[in-house]
């Protein structure tokens, strides 16, 4: 029980003509102020907390300090104590809700910790945990603030991203994992350190789950390896993103998913079937947890996704608004050097396909591209660490970076592309996504 002290006292003020909008607030014991900067390029809103003390997703917040997000930012300032806001700047809404769910995320994040606790006394691994739950429930959030509260308490948790259209671990159409060892950073997430990721090259897993199972299961075995070589992360255990895609094919996306991660908790966000069918479909030393979705998660448009992946890219090459502090290279590759390829030919039916062969064996093999301009203007690129297409491993191959084509020239044979290295581009594989990028920086 806790008493709800709340004041939201909104104060609009137009600034002498200078057009900012200042709002405060102040919030009670166990309350959330939740925003979303107005999605107008360029816009910014700024939060300083002036009294008490407050998170956001799990990050502390330092008291006077200036947070500053980007156009369509939607954020939630939660804190235990109670404390005082000031949002500068435009925001499409702005209201401090009393009704969270964070006590129960407090409480998973608890028991995730006794486990931690019994599996580093006997020297076991901590726990792995998947967070399913369908689109727009809040996986990523609750990812983050676990990873986060772990990281607090001294943990280096593994964070898995398994979510190929709006992750966060290098650009989207990627599968990744990275160890975790300070909170996120409350405006850019967390540090891209050394991760390690996997071409997919689709936004969905249901444009190709032969190849996305076989990167699943790869990744997982590589997390498995680095957590058995690192004593810390081994009892800190993994935090699993994955997909909203939970039906059909996409329930049996899941169920692998927790059997190449040998998950030991499952925690299905908002809906109670896949919860049911979860308890009922796993071994019992598999936990499966049902928890609420916060009232805060914005669903998102097609459109507004497709945004967030083009604004996932941009920060990817320029870095993050407003400061963007990367600064990528344009350079021509000649297209004799490059070996460009795609991975996956159409499905054969099974009637067609030689003795001991399966169709699906075609959806993770190397197709050759043909260098034209409408194959390539404006596709990202993967660069792999492959070196060479005959081999059956080129595919589960971890990749170096990313590019994106901004020209083409077949007269003179060049491609020109966009990349954070400078020239050259190394001699090994180029995987093509269907991921299109439009550089107008
Ligand atoms: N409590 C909250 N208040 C305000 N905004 C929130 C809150 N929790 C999450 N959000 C915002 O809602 C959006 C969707 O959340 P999130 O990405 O975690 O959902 P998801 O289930 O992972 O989505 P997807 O289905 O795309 O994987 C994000 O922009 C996030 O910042």
């Amino acid at each position: 029980m806790h008493t709800i002290l709340i004041m939201a006292d909104e104060k609009a003020d137009d600034g002498a003509g200078s057009g900012e909008q200042i709002q405060e607030f102040k919030l009670g014991p166990d309350e959330e102020l939740r925003f979303e900067v107005e999605g107008i390029k360029g816009q910014v809103t700024t939060a300083i907390m002036q009294e008490g003390m407050a998170e956001v997703f799990g990050t502390e917040m330092v008291r006077g300090r200036e947070y500053q997000f980007g156009p369509g930012t939607k954020m939630a300032i939660f804190t235990y104590h109670g404390c005082a806001i000031v949002l500068k700047g435009k925001t499409e809404f702005a209201y401090v809700a009393k009704e969270t769910p964070m006590i129960m995320y407090l409480n998973a994040h608890a028991a995730l910790e006794t486990m931690r606790r019994t599996a580093e006394s006997e020297g076991k691994r901590g726990p792995i945990v998947a967070i399913v739950g369908p689109q727009d429930v809040g996986k990523s959030t609750l990812s983050r603030l676990l990873i986060n509260y772990a990281v607090r308490l001294g943990r280096r948790p593994i964070y898995v991203d398994l979510d190929v259209g709006q992750g966060s671990i290098s650009v989207p159409s990627t599968v990744g994992a990275m160890l975790i060892e300070r909170p996120a950073s409350i405006e850019s997430g967390f540090i891209q350190q050394a991760p390690l990721a996997y071409f997919f090259g689709h936004t969905s897993p249901q444009a190709n789950i032969p190849l996305y199972n076989l990167l699943v299961s790869k990744l997982a075995e590589t997390v498995h390896e680095r957590m058995e070589s690192n004593r810390k992360a081994k009892a800190s255990g993994a935090i699993i993103n994955t997909c909203g895609w939970v039906k059909a094919e996409g329930y049996r996306c899941i169920t692998h998913i927790a059997q190449a991660f040998e998950v030991d908790v499952i925690m299905v966000l908002d809906q109670e079937r896949l919860y049911n069918e979860l308890s009922r479909d796993m071994p019992p030393f598999v936990k499966v947890v049902f928890l609420p979705k916060s009232g805060g998660v914005v669903e998102r448009s097609g459109s507004q996704r497709h945004e967030s992946r083009d604004t996932r890219i941009r920060e990817y090459f320029y870095g993050k608004p407003p400061a963007q502090t990367f600064h990528p290279h344009s350079f021509q590759v000649k297209l004799s050097d490059a070996k460009i390829f795609k991975i996956g030919a159409p499905a054969v039916p099974q009637s067609c396909m030689p003795l001991g062969m399966k169709g699906d064996e075609t959806r993770t093999k190397l197709v050759a591209v043909t260098p034209t301009a409408p194959a390539l203007v404006h596709r990202l690129l993967a660069v792999s660490f492959a070196t060479d297409e005959t081999q059956d491993e080129a595919t589960k191959t971890n990749v170096a970076g990313f590019v994106c084509v901004t020209d083409v020239d077949l007269e003179k044979g060049r491609m020109t592309v966009l990349s954070p290295q400078p020239s050259p581009l190394p001699k090994t594989l180029l995987f093509l996504s269907e991921i299109q990028f439009m550089d107008n920086q």
